[in-house]
Formats: C-alpha cells, sequence, structure tokens
C-alpha cells in the first residue's frame, strides 16, 4: 500500500517543556490509523504539526513528496478537536466557502454537499444559519466540511466526540467508506471500542512519547493477555493464590483473573486446585479498552513496550 504520510522523528517543545519527542510514524493509502493517547499525551500537538498550524523543533512530515511547509494541505482533511464553524453563515454557503479555498469545483461541491447533508439527515437545512444547528448537527457539518474536498488524506481528531449512538453508526460507515475508497485516515479516539472495530493500525502515545505502534491483531497478540472470569463460592485467599495471576478483581461470587504474559490457557485451566468452586469460567483476550487503561495508568505493560512491526 502506497504511503500518504510520512512522520520521523516529531519533537516539540512549548516554553523549554518538552511535549512530544521522536514520534514516527506512517499512514497508508486506504487504511484507518489510529492515533490514542490518555488525556494530555501529545495527539493534538501531533495532528497540528502536521496540519502546519505549528511547525516541529525536530523532525520531518512528509505528505506524497512534499515536506514541511511545503506541503499542499489543501489536499489534507482535517475535523479538528476544537468544534465551530462561522455562526451566521448559512449551511450551504459555509460548505461551499470551505471547499472554495480548497480550490474544488464549485458545482462540485454542491452536488457533494447536497448528498451528504441527505445522507447524515440534514436535508433541507442548506439554508438554515449554522448558529441554529444542534451541537451534533454542527458536527456533521464540519464532518462534511473536512471530506467535500475529496482530499487523500483525513485526519480526524475525536470525531465521535458528543454524538448520539445513530450518529456515530453513521460516522463510522462513511469513515470505513472512505477508506475503502482509499482515503487515508489518521483517527484519534479515546473510544477504544470503535477504535478496536475500525482501526487497520494504532500508535499509541503516552507522555509525548510512543508506547505501542503496530497492527490491531499484532498488537492484541503481544499486550492483551488472557483473562478468567470464575462465577463461584471462592474466598480471596483461594483465588490470589493461583498460579501465574498479575492480579484478581472480585465482586461477590463474581471473580476476574488476570493471567500472566505468554501463559496458554489451556495448560493453566488444568492446574488449577479441585477446591477451586466453578459453576461458570471464561477465557479471554483482555481488550484495547484494558491495555489502553493499563498504559494510562502505568501498570507493568509499560515496561514491556516497544514497537511492533507493521
Ligand atoms: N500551545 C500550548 N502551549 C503550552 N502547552 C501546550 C500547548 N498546547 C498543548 N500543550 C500541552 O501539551 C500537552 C499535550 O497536549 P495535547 O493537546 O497534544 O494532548 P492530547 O493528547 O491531544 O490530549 P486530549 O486527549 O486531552 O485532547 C499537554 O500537557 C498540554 O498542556
Amino acid at each position: 500500500m502506497e504511503t500518504m504520510l510520512t512522520v520521523e522523528g516529531l519533537g516539540k517543545s512549548f516554553k523549554n517543556k518538552r511535549i512530544i519527542s521522536n514520534i514516527s510514524f506512517e499512514v497508508k493509502k486506504g487504511e484507518i490509523m489510529a492515533l490514542l493517547g490518555p488525556n494530555g499525551a501529545g495527539k493534538s500537538t501531533t495532528i497540528r504539526n502536521i496540519m502546519g498550524i505549528m511547525y516541529p523543533d525536530e523532525g520531518t512530515i512528509t505528505f506524497h513528496n512534499s515536506a514541511g511547509k511545503e506541503i499542499p494541505r489543501d489536499k489534507i482533511g482535517y475535523l479538528p478537536e476544537e468544534r465551530g464553524l462561522y455562526k451566521n453563515v448559512k449551511v450551504m454557503d459555509i460548505l461551499l466557502y470551505l471547499a472554495e479555498l480548497k480550490d474544488y469545483p464549485l458545482a462540485r461541491a454542491k452536488e457533494r454537499a447536497l448528498e451528504y447533508l441527505k445522507k447524515f439527515g440534514l436535508e433541507g437545512k442548506e439554508k438554515v444559519s449554522v448558529e441554529e444547528l444542534s451541537k451534533g448537527m454542527g458536527q456533521k457539518v464540519q464532518f462534511i466540511a473536512s471530506i467535500l474536498h475529496e482530499p487523500e488524506l483525513l485526519i480526524l481528531d475525536e470525531p465521535f466526540s458528543g454524538l448520539d449512538p445513530v450518529s456515530q453508526e453513521l460516522f463510522k460507515d462513511e469513515i470505513r467508506a472512505l477508506a475503502q475508497n482509499g482515503t487515508a485516515i489518521l483517527l484519534s479516539s479515546h473510544q477504544m471500542n470503535l477504535v478496536e472495530e475500525m482501526a487497520d493500525r494504532l500508535f499509541l502515545i503516552h507522555r509525548g512519547t510512543r508506547v505501542i505502534y503496530g497492527t490491531l491483531g499484532d498488537v492484541k497478540k503481544e499486550y492483551a493477555n488472557f483473562k478468567c472470569t470464575i462465577n463461584g463460592m471462592n474466598s480471596g485467599t483461594l483465588l490470589e493464590s493461583l498460579p501465574e495471576i498479575e492480579r484478581v478483581e472480585q465482586n461477590n461470587e463474581t471473580a476476574v483473573l488476570y493471567l500472566s504474559r505468554n501463559v496458554q490457557p489451556a495448560i493453566w485451566l488444568k492446574n488449577l486446585p479441585e477446591e477451586l468452586d466453578i459453576q461458570e469460567l471464561s477465557i479471554d483476550r483482555i481488550s484495547l479498552h484494558e491495555i489502553f487503561i493499563d498504559i494510562a495508568t502505568d501498570k507493568n505493560l509499560l515496561k514491556e513496550a516497544g514497537e511492533l512491526h507493521a
């Protein structure tokens, strides 16, 4: 797959405080790359450097064959974290104005705008002023503005925040469809379930540096240890004494046992003591959400984290 965006060794400081350092990743044509990290990790700073809203102290950003200030940013679609369009302008006018700024043909922009307004349930709102829209409707218009000019690279900073479940599905479907049609997508989101459903690869940033970079499958294989949920009347002491357990979470008769790394569930199950009361038992890999929490709260994973080959 052709590489659309390359970020190499990116570093940025504000007032002598290091915010991000040595950030390197690629976004390829037709893939959804997720940029993840706890609040304040440096995601928006990374994105703002890509968008030329600020310039890096170190490193290079390349889009196709252009680098730094030469990057044709009108070929990129961007939904910023901070929402808001001009308030007293009509929906269609603002969409056409933004498309025109990117040198996109007006007739085509109008045709696409009508198509997307319909798709997002905003049919008939063309002449409504932006300030009369609800927050979710405004977000839909801003999303349409970011894709109207058919960008080759689309950068979405927290696109799902504040959306109801139906609108989330609409956004998800559209983002997937764009990727299938070849758009390279860089998606920053806190909603791990959505990232797990959508992303091909992910880059996890913590305190301004890389913690994980790889395909979703590789990340899960590498970091998502198994957990075993047992229903039964068992004492905390018995559960804690079981072999190869990292931690136990017990709530009445349900206990979740987080198994150590590289434990083979089939072998582990054979070694459980007979006195363990098992009414129900299930084994799963921990979710991306749990991996994220482990990393954000500096649990054991961080020590072992590194690069996976994407
Ligand atoms: N213009 C600025 N001047 C000084 N510090 C800044 C500036 N912009 C961001 N920061 C700091 O940089 C760090 C990273 O911020 P950034 O917005 O990139 O994080 P984020 O990962 O996008 O967080 P969130 O998930 O909360 O949006 C934070 O500590 C923030 O306070």
